[in-house]
């Protein structure tokens, strides 16, 4: 946990200029409760509790400091308070470093099909059994407490891409009026962080009061939300050139949902230090690794008797142990194994990616190669 220094207002706005262009990237460490996050990081994401076709030990030797898992799946299946009486989430998953856990709007959202958006919270309907929720700042804090997330995230509203400027006008200050309750809500323990996350879609004027209300809550932590929701990289690149420097300088900026390789070194250049994406473990199970190459369809026939690894020089055991001839294999009968080797090495090729990143910023060198 790092504290912040409020920057007076109109300080905050000479910092959106002081700036030269991609000169503000940077390399840290957060200290949680559950351990140190090294900066510029990747979460791989753990939904329900799990990443997909992962042992928590195997993710932990791709590198990776800490992972995401959600309060809408949890509440759903098992139950927030189920996992408190088996000792919280860390130990339910067998996963000790530090967790962040996503407040469930957006999920909601983009899952439940009823859903009835009130100045109380959402209400929706199970996307599993049809039976109804609600979840309001509050419960999302609490169900977040209940999990023992280490870093717990504001409950909000992310405002669709495109939205009109009065749409995003009033789902900002839907968003801001839901964070002060969030942050009312928050049981602030030593080690333990909770995020605001900033809205207002593609408007930098919104995008600027976002983030003054949510300062002014003195969060551990800022997320930019709202993006990586088909705006695409050009526009999402646009509000990234501004939107992180309204942020306090010496806390962690947490970009939600990101992304590709190079988003993410986009990103980073822009000043960004927290990922997550579905992209390593979803695309991993559907036959797409990433390599130094580019990325690799294992499901392409040319690779039916290919008999070298995916990259000669990755310390995984897809690579280390196995060809690209038998991924293709796995891959096309639908083997279990398929998905965990395919998994394991587009994991370790993330984690790899962030610590190269990590060690450029750290020797005061550019980082614009390609991954
Ligand atoms: C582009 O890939 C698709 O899109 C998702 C990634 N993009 C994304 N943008 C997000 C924005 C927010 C936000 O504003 N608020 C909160 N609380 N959580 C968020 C989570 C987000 N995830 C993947 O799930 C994938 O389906
Ligand atoms: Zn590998």
């Amino acid at each position: 946990e790092v504290s912040i220094t409020k920057f007076p207002a109109d300080e905050r706005k000479i910092i959106a200029k002081a700036h030269d262009k991609y000169k503000k990237a940077r390399a840290g460490i957060i200290n949680t409760r559950h351990g140190q996050i090294h900066t510029p990081a990747f979460m791989p994401v753990g939904t329900k509790g799990t990443v997909k076709a992962m042992l928590p030990e195997s993710v932990q030797t791709t590198g990776a400091d800490i992972i995401l898992g959600n309060t809408y799946h949890l509440m759903l299946q098992p139950g927030a308070k189920r996992v408190f009486k088996l000792g919280g989430l860390h130990k339910f998953m067998n996963w000790s470093k530090p967790l962040l856990t996503d407040s469930g709007g957006f999920q909601v959202m983009s899952l439940s099909k009823l859903r009835k958006i009130t100045e109380e919270g959402v209400i929706f309907n199970s996307h599993i059994d049809g039976s109804k929720f609600m979840l309001s700042p509050e419960s999302s804090t609490e169900i977040q407490y209940l999990l023992g997330s280490t870093i717990t995230m504001a409950f909000d509203e992310c405002t669709p891409y495109p939205s009109t400027y009065e749409q995003a006008k009033s789902s900002m200050e839907l968003t801001s009026r839901w964070a002060k309750r969030s942050r009312k809500a928050f049981y602030s323990r030593d080690g333990y962080g909770q995020f605001g996350i900033i809205q207002g879609s593609i408007y930098n004027d919104l995008r600027l009061k976002s983030a003054l209300d949510l300062i002014e809550l003195d969060f551990e932590g800022y997320a930019i939300g709202g993006l990586a929701v088909g705006e695409g990289q050009e526009l999402m690149f646009k509000v990234l050139d501004y939107a992180p420097d309204l942020l306090p300088i010496n806390k962690p900026r947490y970009l939600m949902g990101v992304g590709k390789p190079a988003d993410i070194i986009g990103a980073v250049q822009r000043g960004i230090d927290m990922f997550d994406c579905v992209i390593p473990t979803r695309s991993g199970r559907n036959g797409q690794a990433f390599t130094k190459y580019g990325v690799v369809n294992i499901r392409n026939s040319k690779y039916k008797e290919d008999n070298t690894p995916l990259e000669e020089d990755c310390l995984c055991p897809a690579c280390k142990n196995y060809t690209k001839a038998y991924l293709h294999y796995l891959v096309k009968v639908k083997e279990i194994l398929g998905a965990m080797l395919m998994t394991w090495h587009n994991l370790m090729y993330f984690q790899k990616l962030m610590l190269r990143i990590r060690e450029y910023i750290a020797q005061g060198k550019d980082f614009d190669f390609i991954s």
